[in-house]
């Protein structure tokens, strides 16, 4: 249906990575029948609007339009981009100082901070956002995707108020450091295959001469890792993502702690009141599914089925996993989770050091919970208003 009074929403950063989740998101929900879409490139201004399905979704705008023409962008009721940090810390002071006072929905991380920014995940802070756009905010930031999807699992916990501390060691996709960089590490994955081609062919070749032209190959000159800052993923991890920050930790670590303090409306982290979320941010070969193991510390002994139950009920994505080996290997792993809404916890258990600590395994998919979901649904927070 074609609401002709609908508004004008500017897309910027559709044809890119976290932009193209967002796309198949929005046409699966039918966003765009309750929207007028006037698409922006970079790049490709003047090109033709993109075509879904062999469709247009656009009204009556045929032409990309250029997304750094303040006047065309400041016709926009609503700007959702996904085109990333140095196109928004560019283009978005100036459309404000311009007077432009649209909603500015965006996927990038460089407004988080801004004292006028709320960060969006409506399942787990929709009085947050409420409470903002009723005060006539304007600055709508999608959260770093390791913060959203370890909030969409533990959002019951958290509403409860029954978490004193949370640790989380992450185990992050090829998929959060670029498209070029998951295609290099199945470049990378091919190119160990192809090493020991003759040897994996022969059931009685050596496990260690394998083994050995392996590591060798891995560490050569040769091997495919210029996105990867030089480093193997495949056959290998990467203990390290971002820049460094201050305390030892690395900007991914530090986001944890201050994203997660500010997507509740906390005091801001490291301060009273505030919840300490802490641990080490890992790259792993996955595609594009973020897994973490979580130590809790529960501000008081409760018992597990009550846990699982808080965290079943908090919201329609969330999932609890029984804590046994079939189920684990069948649902709670990233082949299992990527592509798919749904936010998986299990390995559910109290740990050792005492009643209040709580072990939880998390894995879910970093383009749609972790980016562009949240996104859409802030869009249609916007329409509904
Ligand atoms: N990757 C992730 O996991 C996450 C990313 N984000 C944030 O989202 C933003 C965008 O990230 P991401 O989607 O990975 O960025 P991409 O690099 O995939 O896309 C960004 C832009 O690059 C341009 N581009 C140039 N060449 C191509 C091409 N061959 N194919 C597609 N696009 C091309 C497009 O702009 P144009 O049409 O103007 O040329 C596109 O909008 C960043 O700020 C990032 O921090 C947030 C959460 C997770
Ligand atoms: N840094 C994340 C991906 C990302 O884009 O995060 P942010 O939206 O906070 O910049 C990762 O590497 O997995």
């Amino acid at each position: 249906m074609t609401n002709l009074n609908a508004p004008v929403v500017g897309l910027i950063g559709w044809r890119g990575m976290v932009g193209s989740v967002l796309m198949e998101r929005m046409l699966a929900e039918k966003d765009f029948d309750l929207i007028e879409p006037v698409f922006f490139s970079t790049s490709q201004a003047g090109g033709a609007v993109p075509l879904f399905n062999g469709q247009k979704v656009t009204k009556s705008e045929n032409s990309l339009l250029d997304a750094n023409d303040l006047k065309a962008l400041a016709r926009c009721d609503i700007i959702l981009t996904c085109q990333g940090g140095d196109f928004t810390n560019d283009v978005f002071p100036k459309l404000r100082a311009a007077g432009w006072t649209g909603h500015w929905i965006d996927a990038a991380s460089a407004l988080r901070m801004k004292e006028d920014a709320v960060l969006i995940l409506d399942p787990v802070n929709r009085p947050v956002i409420d409470k903002a756009l009723a005060a006539g905010g304007k600055n709508w930031i999608g959260s770093n995707c390791t913060v959203s999807l370890m909030m969409m699992a533990m959002g019951g916990l958290v509403k409860a108020n029954m978490v004193e501390w949370i640790s989380a060691m992450t185990y992050q996709a090829a998929s959060g450091a670029g498209a070029q960089n998951m295609r290099e590490l199945l470049l990378q994955m091919g190119a160990l295959r192809d090493c020991v081609a003759t040897e994996l062919a022969d059931p009685s070749s050596w496990i260690l001469d394998i083994d050995r032209k392996v590591t060798a190959t891995l560490r050569s000159e040769q091997f495919p890792k210029q996105h990867f800052r030089n480093t193997p993923l495949a056959g290998s991890l990467i203990p390290w993502i971002d820049v460094p920050v201050d305390h030892g930790q690395t900007k991914e670590e530090w986001k944890g702690g201050a994203e997660f303090n500010k997507i509740l409306g906390l005091p801001a982290f490291r301060t009273a009141g505030s919840i300490p979320v802490d641990g080490l941010c890992v790259r792993v070969g996955a595609m594009r599914c973020h897994s973490q193991g979580l130590t809790v510390k529960l501000k008081k002994d409760i018992p597990l089925q009550e846990i699982e139950s808080i965290l079943a009920n908090d919201n329609q994505w969330v999932k609890v996993i029984p804590n046994d080996r079939e189920t684990t290997e069948r649902e709670l792993s990233p082949a299992a989770v990527s592509g798919t809404l749904t936010v998986p916890i299990g390995r559910l258990h109290k740990l050792a050091m005492g009643p209040e600590y709580l072990g939880a395994f998390t894995v879910g998919d970093q383009l749609l919970w972790g980016a562009a979901e949240p996104l859409r649904r802030m869009l249609r927070i916007l329409l509904e208003s």
